[in-house]
Formats: structure tokens, C-alpha cells, sequence
């Protein structure tokens, strides 16, 4: 079997006395899509920080595309393949939104004519093909979180960590972007997404990693997931699952 594009092996950090994420192992397959869920303060940015290089973990091993990146500096992993978008996007504001492309396709080209017109082939794929040469400034929070796939997208990754790109968007612009990552997935690029609103998961991931106070509590299909008693608890508190299960039983009449 071929060996998975990501492979976390018993991944541990912590920060002072906090256990951000604890003894975490888990494989990502080449050209599947993926999703890591979980409540707020679960780890999940912290993993992806500890998959990408950010951060360096305490204990476990990252590999990726057959070799051993445990603490290698995100400019180096993003040279191998792997490139990560952030929560917080953060646009170079006064440039235009071509010019921001461009700083991901520097990545692996140098001259400028050629990273931009290569900033200009991605902003087609993600739909800011008519917002080249707006500054960046002038994007909506929809627009911006565009960009951020674009920039991404412009250092060719061969696995693309997505923090929650659909975070501060309405329903409508939800049911726009779904497609655009379900397209970058079709394409050959591989991607784990962080992702807490559910319909994306559930349309879009054909597996899905829970991760609860820093451990992994569940995987599975979106189904098998969502339907697991710890995952139900993790979510909503202790003794959830059980009360839900009473309150949908038929109700016993007395003879
Ligand atoms: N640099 C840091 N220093 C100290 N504590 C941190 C640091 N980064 C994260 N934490 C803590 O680690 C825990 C996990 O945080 P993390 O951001 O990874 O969770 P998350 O699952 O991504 O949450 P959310 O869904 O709210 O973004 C939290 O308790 C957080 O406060």
C-alpha cells in the first residue's frame, strides 16, 4: 500500500500546564479530502502549526511526502508541498489583489512577469478573476478569504491545511465556496481542512478526524462521526447523548 502523504505519529504539545493536543496519530492519503473538527480550543490549529512547521512538537513525528519534516521550518515543508492558510487572513492591504497572489508564486518562481501571471491563472480557479486589480483592501470578508485560498493555491501545494475558510461567511457565500474547494480536491490537491461549519463537512469530507481536548476522540465518514456518542458529548456536555436518546424514545404508557 502506498504510504500516506501525512503521517502524525503520536504528536504531543504542550503550552506550560496546558495539554494542547496529546499523543495524536493519524494518516492522510494522497488525494482524498479531509476534515478535522472539534469544539473551540479542541488543538486544531495547534496540530495544524505542529503538522506545517509553526510550531515544534514535544514528543511524535510529522511525515510528509516520504520523509521525516518533525519541527522543519513551514518555508521548507511549503517548498516539499505543503502549504497552510490561516484563520486570520491578513492581506498585504495597499496591493492589489493580483500582487497578493503573486507573493505565493514566488514560492517556486522568481521572475515577477511570471508570478503574476500566475496570480492570474489561480484567481480564475477560486473566482477573483474580476478583482485582479482592486487593492486588497477593497475585498469582502468572502473576497479576502478568496484571496487567501489563492495565495495558497499560487505555491502549487501538493496538501492544502485550510483553517477554516468558510468562517464569517453567510449561507450564500458558504454554498459559493463549497464548490471551489471541492474543485481544488479534484484537481489532484490534496486537503484537511479545519472546518466547523458542518454542511461543509458533510457535503465535502470523505473523512473527518475529532479532536477533543487535544486527543483524537473519533474518525470516520461525516456520518459515522456525527452520529458517535463522544463526539455528540464533546460538543454539547456530559450525559448529552443520553438525554437526547431519552428524549427521542416512544413514550411508555402506563397499562
Ligand atoms: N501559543 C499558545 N500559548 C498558550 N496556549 C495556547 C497557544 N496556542 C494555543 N493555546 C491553547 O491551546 C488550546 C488549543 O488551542 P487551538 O487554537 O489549537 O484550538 P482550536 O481547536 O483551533 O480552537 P478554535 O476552534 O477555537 O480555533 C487552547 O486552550 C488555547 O488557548
Amino acid at each position: 500500500m502506498a504510504e500516506p502523504l501525512l503521517q502524525l505519529s503520536g504528536i504531543s504539545r504542550s503550552f506550560g500546564g496546558l495539554k494542547a493536543v496529546q499523543d495524536v496519530s493519524l494518516a492522510v492519503p494522497e488525494g482524498r479530502l479531509c476534515a478535522l473538527i472539534g469544539p473551540n480550543g479542541a488543538g486544531k490549529t495547534t496540530l495544524f502549526a505542529l503538522m506545517s512547521g509553526f510550531l515544534r512538537p514535544d514528543s511524535g513525528t510529522v511525515r510528509f511526502a516520504g520523509q521525516d519534516i518533525t519541527g522543519r521550518e513551514p518555508h521548507r515543508n511549503a517548498l516539499l508541498g505543503m502549504t497552510r492558510t490561516f484563520q486570520i487572513v491578513k492581506p498585504f492591504a495597499a496591493q492589489t489583489v493580483r500582487e497578493n497572489i503573486a507573493v505565493g508564486a514566488h514560492l517556486h518562481v522568481r521572475g515577477r512577469a511570471q508570478a503574476l501571471a500566475q496570480a492570474e491563472h489561480v484567481a480564475q480557479w477560486v473566482g477573483l478573476a474580476s478583482q485582479l486589480d482592486k487593492p486588497a483592501s477593497d475585498l469582502t470578508v468572502a473576497g479576502r478569504k478568496r484571496l487567501e485560498l489563492a495565495r495558497a493555491l499560487a505555491t502549487r501545494p501538493r496538501l492544502l491545511l485550510l483553517d477554516e475558510v468558510l468562517a464569517g461567511l453567510n449561507p450564500q457565500e458558504i454554498a459559493e465556496m463549497m464548490p471551489v474547494v471541492r474543485g481544488i480536491a479534484d484537481s489532484g490537491v490534496t486537503v484537511l481542512m479545519i472546518e466547523h461549519v458542518m454542511q461543509a463537512v458533510m457535503h465535502l469530507a470523505e473523512h473527518v478526524w475529532v479532536l477533543a481536548q487535544g486527543r483524537l476522540i473519533a474518525e470516520g465518514n461525516p456520518q459515522q462521526v456525527t452520529s458517535n456518542e463522544q463526539v455528540v458529548e464533546a460538543y454539547l456536555g456530559h450525559g448529552t447523548a443520553a438525554r437526547l436518546r431519552k428524549a427521542s424514545a416512544p413514550v411508555e404508557v402506563a397499562a
